[in-house]
């Protein structure tokens, strides 16, 4: 969910009549999951962002992971730096591979259900981190 909006006026959404002051819950986790706009969309299959225009910084309304508009997340260049920083820094010094003879299509990838701020994983991720060294 976003962050709770209020309307200011009286609008239509899909034939609803919403009234000025009424409460809205936003359900990108609904949007980002939703076959009209998304093939696949209700598989891990992060190669469908590769040559994909859609962009995630709020302007295009299928993918919102820091929101949009006014309200959309002040941290977005800290947390795409956090994310970006950590991830590099793990494939730069390691390899990795699947535990006990597992292949990729083995892993478990269903979200966990319940009430939380992020989605987690209902199988923890397990790696093997193989050192790697950098030719000098
Ligand atoms: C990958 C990391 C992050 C994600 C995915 C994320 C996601 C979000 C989302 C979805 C919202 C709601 C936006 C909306 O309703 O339109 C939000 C709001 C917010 N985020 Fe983030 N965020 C991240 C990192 C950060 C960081 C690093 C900070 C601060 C250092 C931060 C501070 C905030 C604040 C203060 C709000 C509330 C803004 C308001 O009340 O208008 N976030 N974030």
């Amino acid at each position: 969910m976003l962050l709770p909006r209020q309307t200011i006026s009286h609008c239509k959404i899909n034939g609803y009549d919403v009234y000025p002051e009424t409460l809205l819950q936003v359900n990108v986790w609904a949007i980002g999951r939703d076959s009209r706009y998304w093939s696949k969309a209700e598989e891990f299959f992060p190669e469908r962002f590769i040559d994909n225009s859609v962009d995630f910084k709020g302007q295009n309304f299928e993918l919102l992971p820091f929101g949009g508009g006014r309200r959309i997340c002040p941290g977005i260049q800290m947390g795409i730096s956090t994310v970006e920083l950590a991830l590099t820094n793990l494939l730069y010094h390691f390899n990795w591979k699947l535990p006990n003879g597992m292949e990729g299509g083995d892993l478990n990838m269903e979200e966990a259900i319940g009430q939380s701020l992020t989605t987690s994983k209902k199988t923890p991720l397990m790696l093997v981190p193989i050192n790697y060294s950098h030719p000098k």
